[in-house]
């Protein structure tokens, strides 16, 4: 974190990125995005990449970068940056940044160690992270391995309420700081992608960690997941996830805990207007990375109108498409208050683990910090349409 007396993370990485490169050092992990993908690629095998990158046609996730993209940041000259501020509050904690590790499932498809790797380096740079409800392990051991560093849960409301009902209670009791209900995957995606590969995680019993480890849901089986998984993951696919979900059910979880709710895949403006209206605690405007509509509009072009929409009631988070400090500070100028990181820090596990997920935060952080010096802005919460074109 920038402050008073260290001039930030950004210009001590990047002279330690040159000065490594210099002696002939390869970097942990590429700097260049497109490498560390082929980095993962390589490092998965084609099934488990071909889930990972998943998203029908990529139409969407075309657009996702198209958006962002398209929006050009306009530099500013002789505004004294030697000091900038990335910190940003949320929720009451002071997070070293506006950046948060997205809610993945089956992490075990890029690493072994998989959340717990995610975990390990999350708390180590004090970035949250969102568990999935998907995850390969339990929120449990994942919150166990951060101490006291920030972490969140996200919810997939399944057919069961007393299930929802238990995983909020226990990311409550795991000290998580917020629960983040994703609104876009009542329905998973058309994704050809994986139907022709045969793949499917869950009934190999992979991405099911939270609902084995559940009370609720072991109690709802025949005999424990351990001695017939098949039966388990069987339980899932039936139980997962539920369509009729509506914003008047929604309100069932303001029964089951005090932490604040972010709804996740917020699109329309409209319905930003209608979160903020109900005194939802926040949104991530998103579109699951193009993974569920193919052919939904760029992510990054919903961002504007539902900041306006919102209006201040509620804090604004994005994700969907972003590959860089310079994306993140798009965002932000658009309106966002924080954003969250996807595919990116995935493709840093599946290259080298936890040191790999460490290493993207790092560059995405430092990347932040040189980008918002060079547009002439010391602080990210006064980023704004001024520094856009
Ligand atoms: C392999 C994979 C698994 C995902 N699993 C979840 C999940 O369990 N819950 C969720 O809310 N979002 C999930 N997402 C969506 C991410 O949280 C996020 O919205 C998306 O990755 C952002 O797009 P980007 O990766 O293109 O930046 C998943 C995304 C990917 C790529
Ligand atoms: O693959 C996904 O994008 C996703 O969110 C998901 C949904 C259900 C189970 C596992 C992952």
């Amino acid at each position: 974190m920038a402050d008073q007396q260290n001039p930030g993370p950004g210009p001590i990485r990047l002279a330690q990125a040159y000065a490594a490169g210099l002696m002939g050092q390869a970097p942990a992990i590429p700097f260049r995005i497109d490498a560390l993908e082929a980095r993962a690629e390589a490092a998965m095998g084609p099934a488990a990449f071909g889930y990972l990158r998943s998203a029908g046609s990529e139409t969407t996730a075309s657009a996702n970068r198209a958006a962002l993209d398209a929006m050009r940041l306009v530099p500013r000259m002789l505004r004294d940056v030697g000091e900038r501020r990335l910190s940003c509050e949320l929720f009451g904690r002071i997070l070293p940044a506006p950046l948060l590790l997205a809610p993945i499932g089956v992490q075990e498809l890029a690493h072994p160690e998989a959340d717990l790797a995610t975990a390990r380096a999350a708390a180590s740079r004090g970035i949250p992270m969102v568990f999935s409800n998907q995850a390969s392990v339990a929120m449990e051991p994942c919150a166990a391995a951060m101490g006291d560093a920030p972490r969140w849960f996200q919810l997939y409301w399944t057919r069961s309420d007393a299930l929802a009902e238990s995983l909020v209670r226990r990311a409550e009791a795991a000290g998580c700081d917020a629960i983040v209900v994703t609104l876009d995957t009542t329905l998973l995606g058309w994704r050809p992608v994986d139907l022709d590969n045969g793949f499917l995680p869950f009934l190999k019993g992979q991405g099911i960690a939270q609902y084995v480890s559940d009370p609720v849901f072991r109690a709802m089986l025949a005999r424990p997941p351990e001695e017939d998984m098949l039966a388990a993951a069987q339980l899932f696919t039936r139980l997962y996830s539920d369509p009729s979900l509506d914003w008047l059910r929604l309100r069932r979880i303001r029964e089951w805990t005090r932490l604040p709710v972010v709804l996740k895949g917020i699109q329309h403006p409209a319905d930003a207007a209608r979160a903020a209206d109900e005194g939802w605690d926040g949104i991530v405007v998103s579109n699951h990375g193009g993974r569920q509509v193919d052919g939904a509009v760029g992510a990054a072009g919903q961002l504007a109108a539902c900041v306006d929409a919102v209006a201040g009631r509620a804090r604004v988070l994005f994700d969907s498409g972003i590959r860089g400090g310079a994306d993140v500070v798009k965002a932000l100028a658009l309106g966002a208050d924080a954003v969250l990181l996807g595919r990116p820090y995935i493709w840093g596990l599946a290259a080298a683990g936890e040191q790999g997920v460490a290493a993207v935060i790092d560059n995405v952080i430092a990347e932040l910090d040189l980008t918002l010096g060079l547009i002439g802005c010391d602080d990210v919460a006064s980023l704004g349409w001024e520094s856009l074109g």
